[in-house]
């Protein structure tokens, strides 16, 4: 029978430092039973892959979170992307695999670098600051909900709304209980913002309705996949740009080899995203009686996947534990893998190699200035603050 352990992955100390309970998950098993939350994890990087790969074993449409849809209604109506399977999550995937995909992007490239060189130079001058308030939310903040077509009002929404999302996947604790009381308020702006009538003509919004105009998606999916946007587009780059300015404060070598050529900016982007993950943990459900590595997972059975621990599984990397940009680190499954993989991946990618680029050309050195501050959540890897201290080239 599986290995069980009575850990709980989302008590705040474990998200404080997941570390530890990723390598005894790891070595307890390939498939480890979560008794206080009767679930099975998966910890090893070739079982979280073969999972994500097997969407018609493992789904998405009973939610992506500990809550099964197939008997507990979900907080908000479910996503056409994330929380579908074919065939209702073919048409939205194709119209966002085209509106975010790196052709379309090219468009944004020269904006977004100019955006970051403006944003670097005014924050860099001050040679200590926040490089979580003033550049890992900053940046996002200002070329994101731009390239969406927002209106300019309230987008300080859209932090707290994602940061309630992603806690929302976990179980019903104290940290979803923080996010409650503001939800609804949360909840009508963000849906109030994918109208039609508020998204400004040229971006990712318009874009979607101009798909329902041609009917690749209805008119009533069209503001859910404007939604998806909303809530997946902002609090991950926030926390992936954090994650990577942390991993080059605390490895200056790294930095060095940025700066020597800073073609390796989206090489250290996905290394970050490896060593960091800043999606941690997500689930799926099982679609009939499942036997993986002997033990059997029931039909409606939750499995959870941990995608920080596979992407430091000694069994797939060398140094596993290291921040290197010599590595290859597009194995990782920080972005998942397979039909759900992540459909915005070119936008953070371009969002960070503007950010690095940018701070690579201006930055000789950076160090921390302070302690770092987390930020806890269930789902997400993240800062509160990172004090830092920067030698101008
Ligand atoms: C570094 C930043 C990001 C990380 C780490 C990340 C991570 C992920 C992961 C792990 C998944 C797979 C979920 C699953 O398999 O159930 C995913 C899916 C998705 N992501 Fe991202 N994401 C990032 C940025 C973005 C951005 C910027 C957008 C929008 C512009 C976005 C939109 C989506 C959507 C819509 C899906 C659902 C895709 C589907 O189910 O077909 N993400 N993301
Ligand atoms: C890592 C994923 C759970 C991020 C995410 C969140 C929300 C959506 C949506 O479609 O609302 C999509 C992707």
């Amino acid at each position: 029978a599986a290995a069980s352990l009575d850990a709980d992955p989302f008590a705040p100390e474990v998200l404080e430092n997941p570390l530890p309970l990723q390598a005894l998950l790891r070595d307890a098993g390939p498939v480890v039973r979560l008794e206080r939350y009767g679930v099975h994890a998966l910890a090893r990087h070739e079982h979280v892959h073969a999972a994500l790969a097997d969407w018609q074993t493992f789904q998405s449409a009973a939610g992506v979170g500990l809550a099964n849809f197939r008997n507990e209604e979900p907080w908000r109506p479910p996503s056409l992307l994330l929380e579908a399977d074919p065939p209702l999550h073919d048409a939205p995937r194709a119209v966002l695999t085209r509106i975010l995909g790196p052709v379309a992007l090219r468009r944004l490239r020269e904006a977004w670098a100019e955006d970051a060189r403006e944003l670097v130079d005014r924050v860099v001058r001050r040679t200590e600051f926040d490089a979580v308030a003033d550049l890992a939310q900053a940046f996002p903040l200002r070329v994101f909900p731009d390239a969406v077509g927002l209106g300019k009002e309230g987008r300080h929404r859209l932090l707290p709304y994602g940061d309630h999302a992603f806690n929302a996947f976990g179980p019903p604790n104290a940290l979803v209980d923080k996010g409650a009381p503001r939800i609804a308020e949360l909840s009508a702006w963000v849906d109030g913002q994918c109208a039609r009538e508020r998204l400004a003509p040229g971006g990712f919004g318009a874009a979607v309705w101009a798909a329902a105009d041609r009917g690749d998606i209805t008119g009533e999916q069209a503001p859910l996949v404007v939604r998806s946007l909303l809530t997946a587009g902002v609090d991950t780059t926030v926390h992936a740009l954090g994650a990577v300015l942390h991993a080059f404060a605390t490895h200056p070598g790294q930095w060095r080899r940025l700066r020597e050529d800073p073609r390796l900016a989206r090489t250290a982007f996905d290394e970050a995203v490896r060593w960091e993950s800043p999606v941690q943990t997500f689930f799926r459900t099982a679609t009939r009686d499942v036997e993986i590595a002997g033990t059997t997972v029931p039909d409606g059975g939750k499995v959870l996947l941990f995608l920080g621990a596979a992407n430091r599984d000694p069994r797939r990397w060398h140094e596993p534990d290291a921040f290197d940009l010599s590595r290859d680190p597009s194995a990782h499954v920080g972005f998942g893998m397979g039909l759900h993989q992540c459909v915005g991946q070119h936008v953070a990618r371009l969002e960070a190699e503007s950010l690095l680029t940018a701070l690579a050309e201006r930055v000789e050195h950076i160090e921390p200035a302070a302690a770092p501050r987390r930020h806890l959540n269930n789902t997400l890897r993240a800062w509160d603050s990172m004090p830092v201290r920067v030698r101008l080239a």
